[in-house]
């Protein structure tokens, strides 16, 4: 059984218990053993059932709770079976949720970092940047680069502090480890997509 998660940058997989990640722009192969996707876009959705045809959205099997409208499978897969905590996908957009005795509460969509990478050199060439992770949070930055990377980084992290403050914070996401650095009470969870899709697919025998 293989799994796919298709975000708007990149296909994920677990094959064999080993990551692979193709960019969206790239060949997907056809697979040799059953394929299980969940996605958030469509037209690669459409790439990968090319290539392999018997391949199940599970998107159908989920049944998540929520009064949000239009939360995105992803979202909703990366918050099942979760009682109190915020949980931060940082991919191409970072996405915030929050969930409190196992209900959804809602939340929020930040740019993604390579957004922001992508956004400030359209102003100027001046603030190409690269991401650092090393960089004070504490100081008034007194350079260009620090100046884009301190309000890149703040611009993410005062929202998710103001409503993790007595949560526990799960990050997920190509991401997601360098952001939760930022955080004294988060775990990193590279596999949290897939183990939730596991559990789903389990509890729905849909193995034959
Ligand atoms: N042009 C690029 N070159 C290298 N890495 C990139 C590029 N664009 C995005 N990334 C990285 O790919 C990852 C995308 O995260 P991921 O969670 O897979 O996104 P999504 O689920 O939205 O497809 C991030 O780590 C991001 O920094
Ligand atoms: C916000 C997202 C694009 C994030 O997906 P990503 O490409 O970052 O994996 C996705 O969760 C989505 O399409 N959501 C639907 C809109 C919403 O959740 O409000
Ligand atoms: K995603």
């Amino acid at each position: 059984m293989i799994l796919c998660d298709i975000g708007n940058t990149t296909y994920h997989f677990l094959i064999k218990g080993k990551h692979k990640k193709y960019f969206l722009d790239e060949k997907v192969p056809p697979f040799d053993d059953e394929v299980y996707f969940v996605s958030v876009n469509e037209k690669a959705s459409k790439k990968l059932i090319k290539k392999n045809p018997h391949a199940k959205n599970i998107n159908k099997l989920l049944n998540f709770q929520t009064s949000y409208l239009g939360l995105g499978i992803d979202r909703a897969l990366a918050c099942s079976f979760q009682d109190n905590c915020v949980i931060v996908d940082a991919g191409s957009a970072i996405t915030v949720d929050v969930m409190e005795e196992g209900n959804h509460k809602g939340g929020f969509i930040l740019l993604g970092l390579r957004r922001f990478m992508k956004s400030y050199p359209k102003i100027s060439k001046k603030l190409k940047f690269e991401f650092e992770k090393e960089i004070n949070l504490d100081k008034i930055p007194l350079r260009t680069k620090d100046a884009i990377q301190y309000a890149m980084l703040k611009s993410i992290i005062l929202p998710i502090k103001e409503v993790s403050l007595n949560k526990n914070i799960i990050f997920t996401g190509g991401d997601g480890l360098a952001l939760s650095k930022y955080f004294e009470n988060s775990t990193y969870k590279k596999d949290l997509i897939f183990e939730n899709m596991k559990r789903i697919i389990d509890a729905n025998n849909c193995i034959a």
